[in-house]
């Protein structure tokens, strides 16, 4: 994180009884992210309550202003957006600083290519080495200047044209291309249309339409999605309430399944099919898991989450499941380290290009801790023997976000406790993680084991 030059601040998790709660979890990074750029662009106000107040969208939410929307958060916590309409936003005159955020970096560069001016972006180390060359295609092909470092990446500038409507095949299933896609389109006068190989989550269309736009999804015999946007259309304001997130619910449910004796419910869940994932293969292993009161809010599928520990078992999980639980692989790895037999997980190339290259992180993290496991090109397979793996590990988190909160989870359960080097780098996703695990039970202390 390139703000914050203070030291590292370690955390360890240490064996904890069982989980017990009914317990809310931070709102929805990906809708949050949407609700900031999306109410920037309608003509009036958009009210959203439940934004993730995460380091994240806390980027996106001062980049929007520095292009000038007007955004604030009123005392009752709900935060009011100020929009200027669709192609009125105006030139930054600072460089837009995306942090650790590949969505906020990945979003804009779509959105400021329509824009009659150059924007200015950087982040923090492990942005810097994350690939932008998939926008970058796109949007260059629509008529956008892009100016980087080699091989596309951070930092970089953008510079904006009248753009030509474009028909985009994605090379991979990734909400973040088709979002740039979309947001760059919505300036540009005719129709553009995406096919992605494997739908991928979907908030930007809802959310689009939840502000009265017009977007059209088609699914095709081999399962991939045709999204048809027709540019230059008004956005409406409309209030938003941002659903708990299920990438941070995930760290929950991994960590009630895996300490014996543990009954947690997770309140007001997002549940967008696209994003179940985890929860799909977690049911699949055994994990006693029940989604109840399920209902729909400002276009997305919401419910709560009662989940109790027990043992789990060894599966193969489908490699065409990946785009809907792709950032909770992770925390997976742990529930497999704890299942008994074998969990193959493969198709997971993306997880190389994340925050960290998560496949190495994770597998360097696990072996460390005792776990057996096999790294491959694009996936783990891992040996659970149904008992506690050794831990007893300090964990490097490479600027990764999901790596911390994934180890912490493990030594909550293992024999020995579990340190991770920074406990910082929590607060992109999930401000808050272990004060709420420590309110539900979990045993956590500043500072290394050793
Ligand atoms: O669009 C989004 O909000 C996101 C899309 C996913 O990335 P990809 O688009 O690279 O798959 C995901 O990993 C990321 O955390 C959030
Ligand atoms: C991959 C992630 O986020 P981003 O791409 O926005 O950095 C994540 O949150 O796991």
């Amino acid at each position: 994180m390139t703000s914050d030059t203070s030291p590292f601040r370690p955390v360890t998790a240490s064996r904890s009884p069982a989980l017990t709660g009914t317990v809310n979890v931070p709102g929805d990074k990906s809708i949050s992210h949407r609700s900031l750029i999306l109410g920037s662009l309608a003509t009036g106000e958009t009210r959203v309550s439940g934004l993730l107040e995460g380091e994240d969208v806390l980027r996106t939410a001062a980049a929007m202003r520095a292009l000038g929307a007007d955004i604030y958060k009123d005392p009752s916590g709900v935060w009011h957006i100020f929009g200027r309409g669709v192609g009125a936003l105006s030139e930054p005159d600072r460089v837009l600083d995306m942090g650790n955020s590949g969505t906020a970096a990945r979003l804009l560069m779509g959105l400021v290519a329509s824009c009659p001016f150059t924007t200015f972006f950087c982040g923090d180390e492990s942005l810097h080495k994350r690939p932008m060359g998939r926008i970058a295609l796109p949007i260059t092909e629509m008529g956008a200047k892009i100016s980087s470092r080699s091989e596309g990446r951070f930092p970089l500038a953008v510079t904006g044209n009248q753009l030509m409507p474009i028909e985009y095949e994605l090379p991979v299933a990734s909400a973040q291309v088709k979002s740039a896609i979309m947001l760059a389109a919505l300036d540009t006068a005719g129709i553009t249309r995406i096919t992605e190989p494997r739908p991928s989550r979907d908030h930007t269309e809802n959310m689009l339409r939840h502000f009265g736009a017009e977007v059209t999804v088609t699914t095709l015999e081999n399962g991939a999605r045709e999204i048809t946007l027709p540019g230059q259309q008004e956005l409406k304001p409309a209030d938003i309430v941002v659903p708990g997130d299920p990438s941070s619910a995930a760290f929950l449910v991994v960590a009630a399944a895996i300490l014996p004796g543990s009954d947690v419910t997770i309140l007001n869940v997002g549940l967008n099919p696209l994003r179940d994932g985890l929860f799909e293969t977690l049911a699949e292993m055994g994990a006693d898991l029940e989604v109840l009161n399920i209902r729909i809010e400002a276009g997305e599928r919401v419910g709560d989450l009662h989940i109790k520990g027990g043992p789990l078992q060894g599966i193969e999980v489908p490699v065409g499941r990946a785009p809907s639980m792709i950032d909770e692989y992770p925390v997976l790895f742990v529930a497999a380290a704890f299942a008994t037999g074998t969990t193959v997980m493969k198709g997971l190339r993306e997880l190389r290009v994340k925050e960290s290259d998560r496949l190495a992180t994770m597998a360097a993290g696990l072996k460390a801790c005792g776990i057996s496991l096999e790294e491959l090109e694009d996936g783990l397979i891992i040996e659970g023997t149904g008992k506690a793996p050794a831990g007893g590990a300090t964990v490097s988190t490479e600027l990764d976000h999901r790596i911390a909160m994934s180890f912490l989870v493990l030594g909550l359960a293992s024999d020995q406790p579990v340190t991770v080097d920074d406990g910082r780098v929590m607060e992109t996703s999930f401000p808050g993680f272990v004060q709420l695990l420590e309110s539900m039970g979990a045993l956590f202390s500043q500072g290394s084991s050793s």
